[in-house]
């Protein structure tokens, strides 16, 4: 993997009003990285997630690398406009700026790669869930992202759509793409990520390799509590 650095964040914070969200987060993404961003209820996810994406105002700094290239988010509930299938990705390359002989081929190549190619006719909004979420990672994908911030992306489908969309997020990993995830399951953070934030009331409480992460032994109190589903919110 190459350690070329594509983000950094130093000594961030982010608050809504009263609420401080994010504080002291200094870190570093990496070229070819999957993170996993771990957590329990409000400790500060998705606030990463826009903050390193440049969606919030914030304390600190964030500097992206110069030619890092684009970075996409895709959500938990995706946002698709009553279009055909085939359309809403054509669109975000027409907003993107794609130039127009491209773009039709990015179209097919990025359904094709998701599996929806025999749906490009349909209405975007009639599709299943979990194919609503392949469409949001197709329309990610055609827009050739250096970075991918997918926040909860399966946390609404059920085992066997789930099971999918990790598919084709491995194979964006296999492909280069670099991958910052924020998910409540464990399992899907220890199948998918090269490397494991664990965020505790908005500060990091661990930045660890995956594997490192799920020992069962060296972690704190709050993390080995979380690890067993056991903290509490109020302790
Ligand atoms: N728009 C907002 N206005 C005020 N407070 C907010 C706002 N968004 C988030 N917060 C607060 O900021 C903190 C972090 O929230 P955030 O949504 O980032 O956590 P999270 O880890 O993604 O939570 P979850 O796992 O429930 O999605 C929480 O205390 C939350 O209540």
């Amino acid at each position: 993997m190459s350690e070329s650095v594509l983000l950094s964040l130093s000594n961030v914070g982010v608050s809504y009003g009263p609420v401080q969200a994010l504080s002291e987060v200094t870190l570093q993404v990496k070229q070819g990285e999957f993170i996993a961003l771990v957590g329990a209820n409000g400790s500060g996810k998705t606030t990463l997630l826009q903050a390193m994406h440049g969606l919030l105002p914030l304390s600190g700094q964030r500097v992206l690398t110069r030619g890092c290239g684009r970075q996409v988010m895709v959500f938990q509930r995706p946002f698709l406009l009553r279009l055909s299938v085939w359309r809403n990705v054509w669109l975000a390359l027409c907003l993107a700026g794609v130039p127009r002989g491209e773009r039709s081929a990015r179209v097919d190549e990025a359904l094709q790669r998701v599996g929806l190619a025999s749906l490009r006719g349909r209405p975007a909004r009639a599709l299943s869930g979990g194919q609503q979420q392949r469409l949001a990672l197709a329309r990610a994908w055609s827009l050739r992202p250096a970075i991918l911030f997918l926040d909860e992306p399966t946390a609404s489908l059920d085992p066997s759509a789930k099971q999918e969309i990790e598919t084709l997020l491995a194979g964006f990993k296999a492909a280069g793409l670099t991958l910052i995830m924020s998910t409540h399951n464990l399992g899907q953070a220890k199948r998918l990520a090269s490397r494991v934030i664990y965020l505790d009331r908005g500060k990091i409480g661990a930045d660890l390799p995956c594997a490192d992460f799920f020992k069962e032994h060296g972690q704190g109190a709050r993390l080995e509590l979380f690890l067993k589903g056991e903290l509490r919110w109020d302790l």
